[in-house]
């Protein structure tokens, strides 16, 4: 036993001290919770922009334009494409989506641009010709970057937002109209709601939507501050004091710090959010924007068309990873490599035996253990639901051998096989693939390479005039020595279990038999499986062979190995 010298430090409580509590909402008369969602959000992909703003090594046009390919095909209506004003890689590639990227007439492009004259001018050139863009102005609001990072106060942080405002709706007048908008209270989780509401009205009140050119205002959780409950109040008190609330589009940004993005999201459009922003598989800014993929799945899995196509997820998986240059981890949801695979015993019977229950059902709905979507919806085959290690039962090693070898283990041979995979599995301490499962199964049961006796052929008739028992002479070789023996039984199971009893001098009988076809076709192989019943107990046995008499007599002699094994012959 190891004595430590120092007590074990319980906690970080000088630390922790450094840090204030969020403040609660007032909203007593919430209605959010008694809501749920029964519709797909508009959805804005934030990949080409926030996304990309993230990365250690910003995407250059290949990667851009591949991404932007993905989003378009996945159904995205609304996608920012970049911050124009901001750097020449992301100015010339608004130009080749405005001239060469094919745009869907019912896509918007939209870009990103601060408060701030010169770069609105150059926005607006990098926008020239687009079909209804999007312009998505912001300024910081928050309590903490009015103080620190611009010195104004709340009247100065609107002038920023209303000069703003004014400059850009005039520009677009200018060119007689066709420009959308969008206003972004940035920081906005840690601003004082009303605020953020002064604000947001000030701006409303200048660019003046209509029920034909609505006004996004986006609440951005630019820092996840908070319980996912805090922001869906103060979405829902926002909605309801917001003016013009029936010209605005009211949009979510959500960002993950506490790794509740895709919490706070739901909860917002529980709360009454008609849109959202966010980015595949969740890249943004430290942990990310929040995850649309999985918004959409989760949708999905309500029964509710998420109106975002994740059929192909290894597709979305792939563009992610090449544009990105970041890896997917394994667990991540709906996507990651492993998220459909199970690797422990109980978790694996239950999917095996729900597939069963779901191929004989017959039923339209999806109901399996474990397995919160069908892993084709998006795409993936069911080869990788279960893998087998040390932690596996009989049930995923059944699971494995039917689906990927077509053999149905009887359930006793199931608990006897087990016993010897898990064996190598302790032993070996790592996975053990399909394959060297398979591979096992065919050495330990059916060709057994070093076993003392081979079945070579076999041939029965009539005892005199005894109706119904029938002498079974056969031929195998013992060491290599061909051998012939007979015995008599009602058929050839019988009859040759009873030459081989005579023949080895141990009493064998068959406790349970089963055989069934593996492929279709003429010429098709049966595998047969007997129990055979010795002195010690039971033992199994297995033959393959196109003639299913042979099958069964080559599955006897299989368990006679193995019976002459426990014997020491
Ligand atoms: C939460 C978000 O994701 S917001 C989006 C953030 N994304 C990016 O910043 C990516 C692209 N940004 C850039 O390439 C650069 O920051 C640029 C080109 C936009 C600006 O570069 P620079 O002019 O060199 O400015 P820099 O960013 O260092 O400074 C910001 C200045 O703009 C001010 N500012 C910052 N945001 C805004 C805004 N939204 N509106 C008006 N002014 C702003 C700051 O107060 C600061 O003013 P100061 O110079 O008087 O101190
Ligand atoms: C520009 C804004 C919307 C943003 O990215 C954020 O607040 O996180
Ligand atoms: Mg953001």
């Amino acid at each position: 036993m190891i004595v430590r010298s120092h007590p074990i430090k319980t906690g970080m409580p000088e630390a922790a001290a450094k840090y204030q509590p969020y403040p609660q909402v007032a909203l007593p008369d919430r209605i959010w919770p008694t809501k749920t969602i029964d519709k797909a959000p508009i959805w804005c992909s934030v990949d080409l922009r926030d996304g990309n703003q993230s990365l250690v090594d910003p995407m250059g046009h290949d990667r851009k334009a591949r991404m932007f390919h993905l989003l378009v095909d996945m159904g995205f209506k609304e996608i920012e494409i970049g911050f124009p004003s901001a750097s020449q890689t992301d100015f010339d590639f608004a130009r080749w989506c405005v001239e060469e990227g094919n745009v869907p007439a019912d896509v918007s492009l939209q870009v990103l641009v601060q408060c701030r004259p010169e770069l609105i001018t150059r926005t607006f050139e990098a926008l020239d010709g687009a079909h209804k863009p999007i312009v998505h102005f912001y300024n910081s609001t928050s309590e903490l970057q009015r103080r620190v990072v611009f010195a104004k106060d709340v009247a100065g942080i609107k002038q920023i937002a209303t000069d703003a405002a004014k400059m850009i709706t005039d520009m677009a007048a200018k060119v007689g109209g066709g420009y959308r908008f969008e206003y972004s209270p940035e920081s906005f989780t840690g601003t004082e709601l009303e605020v953020a509401l002064e604000i947001c009205n000030a701006v409303t009140e200048i660019v003046r939507p209509t029920p034909d050119n609505k006004l996004i205002i986006n609440l951005p959780s630019t820092v996840e501050m908070a319980t996912p409950n805090v922001y869906a109040d103060q979405i829902e008190w926002m909605c309801r004091n917001l003016d013009n609330r029936e010209n605005l589009i009211i949009s979510l940004h959500p960002h993950n710090d506490r790794g509740t993005g895709i919490a706070a999201t739901e909860l917002g459009l529980m709360a009454g959010a008609d849109r959202v922003e966010g980015t595949l598989f969740g890249n943004g800014e430290r942990t990310g924007n929040v995850d649309v993929v999985t918004l959409a799945l989760n949708m999905f899995t309500q029964g509710v068309d998420p109106k975002l196509d994740c059929s192909d997820i290894e597709r979305i998986k792939e563009v992610y990873e090449y544009s990105n240059q970041m890896i997917i981890p394994e667990r991540h949801p709906y996507v990651g490599e492993l998220v459909y695979t199970a690797f422990s015993g109980s978790h694996q019977d239950a999917i095996n035996k729900g597939m069963k229950a779901l191929k004989q059902a017959n039923k339209p709905t999806w109901e399996v253990p474990y397995l919160p979507i069908d892993p084709r919806d998006v795409g993936r085959s069911y080869e990788a639901i279960i893998r087998i290690n040390s932690q596996s039962g009989k049930g995923g090693i059944a699971y494995i051998m039917q689906e990927d070898y077509g053999i149905n283990l009887p359930r006793n041979l199931q608990i006897e096989f087990r016993e010897d995979i898990q064996r190598i599995t302790d032993e070996e301490g790592k996975e053990l693939p399909s394959k060297r499962i398979h591979q096992h199964f065919l050495e330990r049961y059916v060709e057994q390479p070093g076993a003392r006796i081979k079945f070579v052929d076999h041939h029965t008739y009539p005892v005199g005039d005894h109706k119904g028992l029938r002498v079974v002479a056969a031929e195998i070789t013992d060491r290599g020595e061909a051998k012939r023996i007979e015995g008599k039984g009602t058929g050839p199971i019988d009859g040759f279990i009873n030459a081989l009893s005579i023949y080895l001098g141990v009493e064998l009988s068959v406790a349970d038999y089963s055989e069934h076809s593996l492929q279709h076709g003429s010429n098709a192989a049966a595998i047969a499986y007997v129990e055979v019943e010795h002195p010690g107990g039971t033992l199994f046995g297995a033959g393959i062979n196109t003639n299913i008499v042979a099958a069964s007599l080559e599955a006897i002699v299989s368990a006679a190995n193995r019976v002459l094994e426990t014997r020491g012959k």
